[in-house]
C-alpha cells in the first residue's frame, strides 16, 4: 500500500501514459505504477464519476486500500478498493473495477489512462464498460460453488434457475451506484461507495426474498463479496431479478397528482367547503367523504391500501425471525434511546449549522421557513429530547430505513419495494440498528406530503386557485392519503402480531420519525437541489404546529 507522505500531491504533472514491461497479470504488484495511478490521473477520473458522493468537499489524496481479482480461467480483472481522503478529515472507500483494452472501440467510455503492457498499447478504463467483464461476473455468480471460502466470493441462490449469459447492457437510470442488466431478466448492482460489512441492500434482499419468500421485491439471485485484510466480509455487487414496471412510484404520484390538483377547477371544487379529518385518523374507504373521493377519485386510495398491504408484509416478514440475530425483533431500551438522541441531536445541530451557513441562497417563502426554523431551534431540540423507551411497548425491527416513494416500482395496480441501503448519511453500523417499523411508515408519508407539495410549486399557475388554497387542499388530501394507508397497514400488522404499540404510542413514534426525516431532508435539499428545501421546511412547520 502507498503512504500519504509518498502521494503529496501534485508537485509532478500527471502522466499522460503509462509504460510496463510485464504481463498485466502482474500490473498491480508494480509499485511504480500504483503511484502513477494513484496520482490526479484518478483523482480527476473520480471527481467526475456520477458515483462520487464526495463532491462537496475537497479531496486530499487516494490509496489503494485493497485490490482482488475478477477472474474467469486465464481472463483477469482487478477489483481496487479505493480510499478516498478528505481535507476535512475523513474518508469513504470506493469500488473501481479495471480492465486492459487495446481496442480503441471499447474504450470509448471511461478511459482511466493509456498505458503501454509489454509493448501493447491501450487503455486502463472501468471494467463496468466492457461486455466480457459483466459475462465474466454473471457467469462467476452463476457457476459458484455452494460454500465457497475464497478470498472473491461469489454466491449463487439456491432459488435461483440460471439460463446462459446471453446480452447485457447498462440500466442507464439515474442511480448511485451502477447497475447492468444480464439477459432482460437480472440485474447486477455494483456498488461503488464500500462500506467494510455486508451491505444492507444485500442482507434485507437475501433476507426478505430467499429465506422469507416475500414476493414484492426483486428476488435475490446472487451476489460478490470479498474478505478483506481485516477477514470482513464486504459487498461487491448484488444480483437480482429485473422487475418489469412503469416506472417508480414517485412518478406515478406525480401524474396522479396533477390529475388531482387539475380536478380542482375542472370539477368546481370548493376548497373551503371540503370535509375534514384528524391527523393520523384511520379511514376505511367507505369512510372518506365522497366529496373526496369525488374530487380525488376511487383509484388512489386504492392503489395507497396495496401500498399499504406491501409494505406491512415487508415489516410482517421483517419481525418473524427468530433465530438470525440480525434480524430477530428487539424491544426499546435505554441503549437504543441513548443512540437515538446522540444520532439526531448531532444530526440537527449540523441542520442548523447548513440552514445558517446558506441562508443567503434562499429567498421568499424558503427563506421565512429557515428563519423560523432557526428561531424555533430550541422548541424542535426538545422535540427530539422528548424520548422516553420506558413507555414504549412495541418492538423495533431491521426496517427499510430510507422508505420513499422513489424506492417502489410500479407494476399493473402492484408495488415492488426496493435498495435497502439505507439513508445515504449513515454510518454503515447506524443502518442495521432495529428501527420501529413506523420509521419506514413516516418516511412514505413524508413523501406523500414532498409529492403534494412538488405538484404545487412544480405547477406554479397551472391550478387556478392562490397558492394557500393549494395548500389548504393539499393538507387535507394529505390527512387521507395516510388515513387510508394506515387503516389498511396497522390491521394487517396486528393481524400477524407484530408489536407496533397501542394507537398514542404509534402516533407519537409517527411524529417523532417525521420530524426526524424532514430534518434529515433538509440537509439533503440545502446539499443537493437548494431550490427544494422550502418542501421539507414546510413538512417541519406542519409537524412542530400540531400540538397534540
Ligand atoms: N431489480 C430491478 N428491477 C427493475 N428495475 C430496477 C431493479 N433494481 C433497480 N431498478 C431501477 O433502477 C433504479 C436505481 O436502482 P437502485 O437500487 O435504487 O440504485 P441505487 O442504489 O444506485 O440508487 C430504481 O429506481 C429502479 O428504477
Ligand atoms: O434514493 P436515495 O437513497 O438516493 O435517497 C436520497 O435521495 C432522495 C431523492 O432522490 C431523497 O428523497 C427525498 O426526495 C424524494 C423526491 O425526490 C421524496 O420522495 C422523498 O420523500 C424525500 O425524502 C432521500 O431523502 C435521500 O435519502
Amino acid at each position: 500500500m502507498s503512504t500519504a507522505k509518498e502521494k503529496k500531491k501534485s508537485e509532478v504533472a500527471p502522466p499522460k501514459s503509462y509504460t510496463f514491461n510485464g504481463p498485466w497479470e502482474q500490473l498491480l504488484e508494480d509499485d511504480n505504477f500504483k503511484k502513477v495511478f494513484l496520482s490526479d490521473v484518478l483523482e480527476n477520473y473520480v471527481q467526475k464519476q456520477r458515483w462520487y458522493g464526495g463532491k462537496s468537499s475537497k479531496l486530499k489524496y487516494i490509496e489503494l486500500q485493497e485490490y482482488f481479482r475478477i477472474q474467469q480461467r486465464e481472463e483477469v480483472y482487478y477489483g481496487l478498493l479505493l480510499e478516498v481522503n478528505f481535507e476535512e478529515a475523513f474518508y469513504q472507500h470506493y469500488f473501481l473495477p479495471i480492465a486492459f483494452v487495446s481496442d480503441e472501440t471499447f474504450a470509448e467510455k471511461d478511459r482511466i489512462l493509456p498505458v503501454t503492457i509489454n509493448g501493447i498499447s491501450g487503455f486502463i478504463i472501468d471494467a463496468v464498460n466492457l461486455e466480457a467483464f459483466r459475462r465474466l461476473v454473471y457467469e462467476r455468480i452463476i457457476t459458484a460453488e455452494p460454500n465457497d471460502t475464497t478470498r472473491v466470493r461469489y454466491h449463487c441462490s439456491d432459488t435461483f434457475r440460471p439460463d446462459p449469459y446471453e446480452s447485457s447492457r447498462f440500466m442507464g437510470l439515474e442511480q448511485s451506484n451502477t447497475s447492468v442488466i444480464i439477459n432482460d431478466t437480472s440485474v447486477i448492482k455494483f456498488f461503488r461507495r464500500i462500506y467494510a460489512d455486508k451491505n444492507p441492500d444485500y442482507e434485507m434482499s437475501r433476507f426478505l426474498s430467499e429465506r422469507k419468500g416475500y414476493k414484492n421485491t426483486p428476488a435475490y439471485q446472487g451476489s460478490l463479496s470479498i474478505m478483506d485484510s481485516d477477514n470482513v466480509n464486504i459487498t461487491i455487487a448484488l444480483m437480482q431479478e429485473l422487475v418489469p414496471n412503469q416506472g417508480d412510484a414517485w412518478e406515478f404520484m406525480l401524474r396522479e397528482l396533477n390529475k388531482i390538483f387539475a380536478n380542482l377547477e375542472y370539477k368546481g371544487i370548493d376548497i373551503g367547503n371540503l370535509p375534514s379529518v384528524e391527523i393520523f385518523q384511520r379511514l376505511k374507504i367507505r369512510e372518506v367523504p365522497p366529496e373526496i373521493i369525488d374530487w380525488a377519485g376511487l383509484n388512489i386510495f386504492l392503489k395507497l391500501q396495496k401500498l399499504a398491504e406491501r409494505t406491512a408484509e415487508m415489516h410482517i416478514a421483517l419481525g418473524s425471525e427468530f433465530e438470525d440475530t440480525a434480524f430477530t425483533p428487539e424491544h426499546f431500551n435505554g441503549d437504543y434511546e441513548v443512540w437515538l438522541k446522540n444520532r439526531l441531536l448531532y444530526m440537527f445541530q449540523n441542520r442548523l449549522n447548513t440552514v445558517e451557513n446558506n441562508l443567503h441562497r434562499l429567498e421568499g417563502p424558503a427563506l421565512e421557513l429557515a428563519t423560523e426554523f432557526l428561531e424555533r431551534k430550541n422548541e424542535i431540540r426538545k422535540r427530539f429530547v422528548n424520548f422516553d423507551w420506558t413507555k414504549l411497548k412495541g418492538e423495533r425491527l431491521r426496517v427499510h430505513g430510507d422508505y420513499h416513494l422513489g424506492q417502489v416500482l410500479v407494476e399493473g395496480d402492484d408495488f415492488y419495494l426496493l435498495d435497502f441501503e439505507g439513508e445515504p448519511e449513515s454510518t454503515i453500523r447506524d443502518r442495521k440498528v432495529k428501527q420501529p417499523p413506523l420509521k419506514d411508515i413516516a418516511g412514505i408519508f413524508r413523501s406523500f406530503h414532498y409529492a403534494i407539495y412538488a405538484t404545487i410549486f412544480n405547477n406554479d399557475g397551472a391550478y387556478p386557485f392562490p397558492r394557500e388554497a393549494l395548500f389548504q387542499a393539499g393538507e387535507l388530501l394529505y390527512r387521507y392519503f395516510i388515513g387510508v394507508f394506515l387503516e389498511k397497514y396497522v390491521y394487517l400488522i396486528q393481524e400477524h402480531n407484530i408489536n407496533i404499540g397501542y394507537s398514542a404510542e404509534r402516533i407519537f413514534l409517527l411524529k417523532y420519525c417525521m420530524l426526524e426525516k424532514a430534518v434529515y431532508e433538509l440537509g439533503y435539499e440545502m446539499n443537493s437541489r437548494p431550490h427544494w428545501a422550502v418542501i421539507p421546511l414546510e413538512g417541519i412547520r406542519g409537524i412542530i404546529n400540531d400540538k397534540n
